[in-house]
């Protein structure tokens, strides 16, 4: 039986607090879906969810996936009604997709408690369900929702859940982890007893986790040990309560580890960009630390590993980064040693290793500066100018030099706070006095010091503070509080740079920021 990986990133992940995809939204998931190649995107569930309806409607004109099949997700006929009645029923089917997947109650407290309903009536519901959709050319799955704590209680009943849902035509039998209770050992147990006991394959069953136990990837995994075929998961583990399982994280694991080629070839790379694609549109900012795809996934901060990565990456990588399309960064802070400063030196193209002086001296400036509060790890600019300035070619020499700068802040009668900064600075021979008003100080101070630079550096008009962050760090042994500031400046054509300033003073901590901006950018328009 084939390997099916199913994505429910428009339905359970829907599910997430927060998350509401419009139809476009929805479109645009499921194309990215498709490119990362899974087998199934389930849509929604049309005739409950009027965006769902609308989706699928959509989807026949809008959508062309090379790799995927749509899937409409319901529940079984209602308790005591015929199928042919039941208007949910035919909603599911007007949405004229290849595979319905129904949810079906495999634990007899729900079926007797919430629906209200006796055991046979149940399998009653699974199989004329089942059977009808079967009949109308459906390919069809059966989500056991509660099937494990289903089985915990009374796996007679819950067997014979699946035995009907099987018997009746369902192409898989998905076992669900609906409240994520589960740790692997037990879904491990589960599967054999179960398999065991029905005498069907393990291919013929699915596995479906929620991440309440934080195990829904390793739940996942354990039943794909287990045999099972067919797994099911969101982009990013968006889903209910805690979410999903990951299915980035699952099919990474299962082609990386487990050696199964779950995916079309090439779309393993696609993961990151499908992830943060996703993120997007859900409106939730992506998750840095992430396994396989977050920024930091493979982010190295403490000298020991960038020592060992500089023999062989690998020594501090489970897999090579780019296989999932992410990639490698070397972060330097206080833990760096001359490693991590060489190699990171060396990804801005810096040829530190071949200064061992410079590389002793960078590393210990880089170990004071932090220890007084200035931090680099987000700071690139910063490092690159500070590591230019101990090689023989230097730092690219600051735009002017400053004579002064003032600020004013003014509470006018209307309320109205506003800020005035005047620079005194000299470019070449030339000195120039230039004064800007500002919402605040530093944004006073910024645009002041543009002025000041303009006839000189048009370049600047195109820059922007994009980012302005401002830590108050406290003070230590026996010093006073002091502030660090990140600007992020972007120069329009798609770069962006960030730099940090360190003071006790805000203002002189912007300004410090600020110039390593200016300098850093100006140079890199001009070389
Ligand atoms: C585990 C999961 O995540 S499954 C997916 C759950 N997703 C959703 O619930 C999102 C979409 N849901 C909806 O839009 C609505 O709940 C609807 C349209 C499905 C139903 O709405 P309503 O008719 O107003 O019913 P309500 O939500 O209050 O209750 C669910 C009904 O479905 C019945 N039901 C629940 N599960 C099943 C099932 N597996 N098979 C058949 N009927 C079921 C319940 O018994 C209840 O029936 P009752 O009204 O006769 O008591
Ligand atoms: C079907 C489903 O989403 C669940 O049981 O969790």
């Amino acid at each position: 039986m084939t390997f099916q990986v199913y994505d429910t990133t428009l339905r359970d992940g829907a599910q997430r607090e927060g998350v509401s995809y419009s139809v476009v939204d929805k479109l645009a998931v499921a194309r990215l879906l498709d490119e990362f190649g899974v087998g199934f995107i389930e849509g929604g569930w049309p005739g409950a969810v009027p965006k769902d309806t609308e989706f699928f409607r959509r989807a026949r004109t809008d959508l062309d996936l090379n790799h995927a099949v749509l899937v409409a997700f319901g529940a079984t006929r209602r308790a005591g009604l015929g199928v042919d009645n039941d208007p949910q029923v035919h909603g599911l089917l007007a949405a004229e997709t290849p595979v319905v997947t129904l949810v079906a109650k495999a634990d007899l407290r729900h079926v007797q408690r919430a629906l209200r309903t006796t055991a046979e009536e149940n399998l009653a519901m699974i199989h004329d369900t089942v059977t009808y959709l079967v009949a109308e050319g459906r390919r069809v799955f059966v989500d056991g929702e509660h099937f494990f704590d289903g089985y915990r209680d009374d796996p007679t009943y819950t067997s014979s859940v699946v035995e009907a849902a099987l018997a009746a035509g369902a192409e898989r039998f998905v076992l669900c982890d609906t409240n994520g209770g589960m740790l692997p050992s037990q879904v491990t147990a589960v599967i054999a007893d179960l398999t065991a006991r029905l005498g069907v394959a393990p291919e013929q069953l699915g596995i479906h986790g929620q991440d309440d136990t934080a195990c829904a990837v390793a739940n996942t995994i354990a039943a794909v040990e287990a045999g099972v075929r067919h797994v099911q998961g969101t982009a990013n583990g968006y889903g209910e309560r805690p979410g999903n399982a990951d299915l980035f994280a699952v099919v990474a694991n299962l082609q990386l580890k487990l050696g199964l080629p779950v995916l079309p070839a090439g779309c393993l790379e696609r993961m990151v960009r499908v992830s943060r694609g996703i993120a997007d549109i859900a409106n939730i900012a992506p998750d840095d630390h992430q396994a396989y795809v977050g920024a930091a996934a493979f982010a190295h901060k403490a000298g020991l590993h960038a020592s060992a990565i500089k023999v062989d990456p690998l020594f501090y990588n489970h897999v090579d980064p780019q296989a999932v399309g992410n990639h490698m960064r070397i972060l330097v802070t206080e833990m760096a040693g001359r490693a991590s400063i060489e190699l990171k030196s060396r990804e801005l193209g810096l040829a530190l290793a071949d200064h061992p002086e410079a590389l002793n001296r960078v590393t210990k400036r880089v170990k004071d500066l932090e220890a007084a509060g200035w931090s680099f790890e987000a700071a690139d600019a910063s490092f690159e100018l500070l590591v230019r300035s101990e090689l023989p070619d230097g730092a690219p020499a600051r735009p002017f030099t400053l004579e002064s700068y003032r600020i004013l802040v003014e509470h006018r009668e209307d309320n109205a706070v506003v800020s005035e900064a005047t620079v005194k600075i000299r470019i070449g021979g030339e000195r120039m006095i230039a004064t800007a008003e500002g919402n605040g100080p530093v944004n006073a101070l910024d645009e002041a010091l543009r002025v000041g630079l303009a006839r000189h550096y048009p370049e600047l008009r195109d820059f922007e503070l994009a980012d302005y962050k401002v830590r108050i760090l406290e003070g230590s042994h026996g010093t006073g509080a002091v502030t660090r500031v990140l600007v992020e400046t972007a120069d329009g054509a798609g770069r962006d740079w960030t730099t940090v300033g360190v003071h006790p003073n805000v203002v002189e901590a912007s300004w410090g920021a600020l110039v390593d901006a200016l300098t850093y950018g100006l140079d890199r328009a001009r070389t």
